[in-house]
């Protein structure tokens, strides 16, 4: 049986594309390993999937001073020696990394071992952890054609998105009885992303009385972000992170306000869900965001709204124009051509395996 190791992590947009790839991998005879932290998100969402974990060191991208910095590259060297040796033992015959931090040490030891490595980037442009990686790797898979301008032509390659088929067979329905929703009145879904938004949510609160006269409201606030006094309101759900409900979730959503990430809004556009887009911005991040929702609005499947003007923003009004208006963003949706991803990049995976002859 043919092994590949799969890492990446951090967040949960580092790794959804590897769960998504792992069903077509069985299917296909792979056995399939996956590299990443002790501690990270990554552990905790493969944990049900029966995937061989292993875990290595790892440093972690921080953009501010910390004296755990100094500590980082140690850690990372400490994460390479680990993954050689795993690397060594498991014999993959392709290493597919998604990126983030914990990624780095895989991708270094897989060159000392020439093991062919690809990564994928989800965003425009390149995350630190794949511009590092960049160098040890033979191809680079990416979301948007637009990226592979910016990349050595021999080394970039345009897939698309891999998404996890889950997300195409949610209902509509399933979850109405359980939150006491009626089908009569629309459903806005609020999501911070993999980590929630404590600024989309302060948003959310402040407009409760104004949104919940209109809609009734799904919101994943993040980890230990929900607020407590909000428990017992009708029409109002929290949640800190919805794992198995997702698909149900955004199925069963008329209207989504959203932060960018790349996986969440190419599972808006699939599901055909009109959004407001609350990217993170450039102070808190390298810009990736910004840049995902101006190409979506662009499009026309997305309204955006910078995160420094959500405080003034009339957020209510806002959500009854784009859900009045819905069938105008629908129709711009369906002509996206999104191409399957997870067939995509098991075609280059493939490609790799057939030359090393396994
Ligand atoms: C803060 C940060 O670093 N954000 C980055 C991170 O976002 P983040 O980790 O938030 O990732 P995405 O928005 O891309 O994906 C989030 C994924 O988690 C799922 N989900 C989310 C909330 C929830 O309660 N349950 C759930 O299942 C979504 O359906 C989606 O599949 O990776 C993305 C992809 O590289 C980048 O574009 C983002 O800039």
């Amino acid at each position: 049986m043919r092994t590949i190791v799969l890492t990446g992590g951090g967040s949960a947009g580092h790794v959804m594309a590897n769960l998504a790839l792992v069903p077509s991998l069985r299917e296909r005879d792979w056995n399939v390993v996956y590299i990443g932290s002790r501690q990270g998100i990554e552990r905790q969402l493969t944990q049900n999937l029966d995937i061989q974990y292993e875990a290595v060191a790892t440093g972690k991208l921080r953009r501010y001073w910390d004296v755990e910095n100094l500590k980082d590259p140690f850690r990372v060297l400490k994460g390479v020696a680990q993954s050689y040796k795993l690397l060594r033992r498991h014999r993959p015959a392709v290493i597919f990394s998604k990126g983030g931090f914990v990624a780095l040490p895989v991708v270094v030891a897989a060159k000392f071992l020439r093991i062919p490595v690809i990564l994928h980037e989800a965003d425009l442009t390149l995350g630190l952890a794949n511009r590092l990686a960049l160098p040890f790797a033979a191809k680079v898979a990416v979301t948007f054609p637009e990226t592979a301008a910016h990349l050595p032509p021999a080394k970039a390659v345009y897939t698309g998105l891999p998404l996890r088929k889950e997300v195409f067979s949610g209902s509509r329905t399933k979850l109405l009885a359980t939150y006491q929703f009626s089908p009569q009145c629309p459903i806005l879904l609020v999501t911070g992303g993999s980590l929630g938004a404590q600024n989309i949510n302060q948003a959310i609160w402040r407009q409760l009385a104004q949104l919940t006269a209109r809609f009734q409201i799904i919101h994943l606030c993040g980890k230990e972000k929900t607020n407590g006094s909000l428990q017992a309101m009708p029409g109002y759900i929290q949640m800190e992170y919805a794992q198995d409900e997702m698909p149900h979730l955004l199925a069963m959503s008329d209207v989504v306000i959203s932060r960018a990430g790349s996986n969440t809004i190419f599972e808006l556009l699939v599901m055909k869900k009109p959004n407001i887009l609350v990217p993170l911005p450039a102070s808190k991040s390298r810009g990736d965001q910004l840049l995902n929702a101006q190409l979506f609005a662009s499009h026309g499947y997305s309204v955006v709204v910078e995160d420094e003007k959500l405080p003034s923003t009339d957020l209510s009004a806002l959500v009854d124009r784009v859900y009045r208006q819905r069938a105008v963003y629908i129709d711009e949706m369906k002509k996206a051509a999104v191409p399957d991803g997870v067939e995509a990049v098991m075609q280059l995976i493939s490609e790799y395996a057939n030359a090393a002859g396994v």
